[in-house]
């Protein structure tokens, strides 16, 4: 592969349909449901592993990357601390990475203290259809001459785990993405007790709907609706006692591809943008379309959601809705699904908060909205939507309790390649 694809993460290549899919099962299944207790992940503080360390999350969109960086170099010998500060000066002096690396600047968190070290914590993503693009360049670096291994969660830890061993010679150290999932979200919370999580007071209200913190120190028990590519819903009862109690297929990919198709759009972003300016009214048949107001015996509102995307049956209505009306009703159609099996979930389940994370919530506050509305209306103010500033911007924080522990210098030169 050309050097300049490798590095600037131009090339496309990763949609590889021959890569081959693993079955996972780090749990017992009871139910059809799969049950987990204990995770593993924190066995890795128990030990201290050589700098720098990085966590990384491959998703069925994007992957994400965490670095920690040590406050002290001084305590590292002369080869470990020349690695360390060129990464530093690399990573530090930059934003975005390729066409397609972004580090988050706004989310990094300072005076971390992970495996007996204090440091930053920097948050980088990149698309996860680049990943055939950094595993050439690992081959090309001769990255299994120099590291360990790399450890890594989501279902791009096992898509990719044998082309990594076979052309890379490279072993990668799988974790589950729910335990890490569950373990990041507290993680995060415990180190900002005060303004990670939030909810929105009077969300039933635009005018008076505001912003307020959270106190999630006795969280127990509550439901976890991550929004990714698909959805996963955990219910969780304690420390070490969670059960995925649900999914659904329709979810961030899906509003992103949909959006794709019906717009033309081509970022998420753009979607985004796109569906700020629109009115899904356009293109859902709403009850008072169908009743001429309220459905009153049941008490459905004429400004209910009768029938998504109902009025594109018509020609005339086809002809003259708009791009960011498409994007709108796409949005909202996705969110009040998501939104509408969260309140079952948490009805089944018993469980009154509901803390919705994933990146789909990413630069996406009309979706946050959707929800603390759709949650507080339909269960009549008995169940809280919650969210997390890290997890809704950005990360499903599965890597802050992974890290890759890989040799000195290899590191840099991988990163630092891929990044470029
Ligand atoms: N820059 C972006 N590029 C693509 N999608 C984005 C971006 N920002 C936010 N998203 C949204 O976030 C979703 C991916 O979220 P997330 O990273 O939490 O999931 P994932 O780990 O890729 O997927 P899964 O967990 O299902 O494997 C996308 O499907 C899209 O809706
Ligand atoms: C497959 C995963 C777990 C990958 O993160 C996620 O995309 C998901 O939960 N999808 C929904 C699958 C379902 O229908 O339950």
């Amino acid at each position: 592969m050309a050097e300049k694809a490798v590095n600037g993460f131009a090339d496309d290549s990763s949609s590889d349909k021959s890569l081959k899919k693993h079955a996972t099962g780090d749990g017992a299944t009871v139910n059809g449901i799969e049950k987990v207790r204990n995770g593993s992940p924190d066995s890795f503080c128990d030990i201290r592993p050589s700098m720098p360390l990085f966590g990384m999350d491959i998703g069925g969109t994007l992957t994400k990357l965490v670095y920690f960086e040590p406050a002290n170099f001084d305590e590292f010998d002369l080869e470990e601390k020349e690695t360390l500060q060129t990464i530093h000066r690399y990573l530090i002096g930059n934003v975005a990475y390729g066409k397609s690396g972004i580090r988050d600047v706004h989310l990094e968190m300072e005076n971390q203290t992970i495996c007996g070290r204090t440091g930053k914590i920097h948050f980088i993503r990149f698309p996860t259809s680049q990943m055939l693009s950094f595993i050439e360049l690992a081959k090309s670096k001769n990255f299994s001459g120099l590291a360990s291994g790399i450890c890594a969660t989501g279902g791009g830890a096992y898509m990719f785990e044998e082309i990594f061993a076979k052309e890379v010679l490279l072993q990668l150290h799988k974790y589950d993405e729910m335990d890490c999932l569950l373990k990041g979200i507290h993680y995060i919370d415990r180190y900002n007790p005060f303004s990670e999580c939030y909810f929105f007071r009077n969300p039933r209200d635009t005018e008076l709907c505001k912003k307020m913190p959270f106190d999630f120190r006795n969280p127990y028990p509550y439901l976890v609706v991550n929004i990714g590519s698909g959805v996963s819903i955990l219910a969780v009862r304690s420390k070490t006692d969670y059960s995925r109690v649900s999914g659904t297929s329709l979810g961030g990919g899906t509003f992103l591809g949909l959006c794709c198709l019906l717009t033309g759009c081509e970022t998420f972003e753009e979607a985004i943008e796109l569906a700020s300016q629109g009115d899904s009214k356009n293109i859902d048949k709403l009850v008072r379309d169908i009743y001429g107001g309220d459905y009153s015996k049941f008490g459905l509102a004429g400004e209910t959601v009768a029938c998504s995307f109902g009025h594109m049956m018509s020609k005339e209505k086809r002809d003259t809705s708009s791009r960011e009306d498409l994007a709108r009703a796409t949005l909202v159609t996705l969110t009040n699904n998501i939104g509408s099996i969260a309140r079952m979930c948490a009805k089944t389940e018993k469980i009154e908060r509901v803390v919705f994370v994933g990146n789909f919530l990413r630069v996406n506050e009309i979706s946050m909205k959707l929800l603390a509305y759709a949650m507080d209306f339909w269960s009549n103010g008995s169940l809280k939507a919650l969210f997390l500033e890290h997890e809704v911007r950005n990360y499903n924080l599965c890597f802050l309790c992974t890290v890759i522990v890989l040799r000195k210098r290899v590191t840099a030169s991988i990163l630092f390649s891929v990044l470029v």
